[in-house]
């Protein structure tokens, strides 16, 4: 798997707009050699900024938005129109703006079924119906599709996607599990394991702010995934670490 490499930009704001041309490259790169691309999204403030960049990223239109498949590495587990959502976000932030196909933008919480948002009262039913949605994009013999990138912020105390320190998620074999008692609001939520995680070609960890800089050290400082979710973000080619000066300025 790809070693961590650290990348660090001057601010949050030039990070985004690095970030998103970096994205960009990287599906018109999926694309040129598989005639699409596969992209996780995650949710948090730079996660967001990152997409409102790729949308005011001049090249924006060298990627072929209909052929990419977008997930989710969490969600928050919500009703379809509230704001907490990580998918509602990157809607406004992004998707609503370029020309996806619907068909493979793959929500969590949502019944793919009867095509409805909310379908489900659990989040049980819907972790086990995202699981079976991923197995039916992957590759044969493989549980989840081979993303091209997946993105995670990353909190102050190291989780990432909702993957929180010593939980259950994080030792979890499954491809998708409900999370009940997040200690980030709110409480119950949907998430990617790390098995999914590192079956990406790439994993781009973004991280800004004065907030995240011991979880960055950390994760570069040896520390274990159950003490720190983070340290276990690799992806089989490459691991970047996307952050901004404040977040680097503890690694030693
Ligand atoms: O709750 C979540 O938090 C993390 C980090 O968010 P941030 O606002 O501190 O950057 C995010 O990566 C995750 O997707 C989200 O559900």
């Amino acid at each position: 798997m790809g070693r961590p490499e650290l990348i660090v930009h001057q601010d949050a704001g030039l990070l985004a707009k690095a970030a998103a041309a970096r994205l960009v490259t990287a599906l018109v790169d999926a694309q040129a050699s598989r005639g699409e691309a596969s992209l996780v999204l995650t949710g948090g403030g730079i996660g967001i900024a990152l997409l409102r960049a790729v949308r005011a990223c001049p090249a924006l239109e060298a990627v072929d938005w209909s052929k990419v498949d977008f997930w989710w590495g969490d969600e928050r587990f919500c009703p379809a129109d509230s704001h907490d959502r990580n998918a509602l976000q990157a809607r406004e932030a992004l998707l609503c703006h370029v020309p996806v196909d619907e068909k493979r933008v793959f929500e969590m919480g949502y019944l793919a079924t009867i095509g409805i948002h909310d379908g489900y009262g659990e989040p049980e039913p819907a972790a086990a119906d995202y699981a079976a949605r991923l197995a039916a994009r992957a590759p044969a013999g493989r549980q989840v599709p081979e993303f091209d990138v997946l993105l995670l912020g990353i909190g102050p105390e190291g989780h990432v996607a909702s993957i929180f320190p010593h939980s259950p998620a994080a030792a979890s074999s499954e491809a998708v599990v409900s999370v009940r008692d997040s200690p980030k609001p709110p409480p119950c939520r949907i998430s990617f394991t790390f098995p999914t995680i590192q079956a990406a070609r790439q994993v781009w960890v973004i991280a800004a702010g004065e907030e995240k800089a011991d979880a960055v050290a950390g994760a570069f400082a040896g520390a274990g995934p159950l003490d720190l979710p983070a340290a276990a973000a690799r992806g089989q080619d490459r691991t970047l670490w996307l952050v901004d000066r404040a977040a680097a300025s503890r690694v030693g």
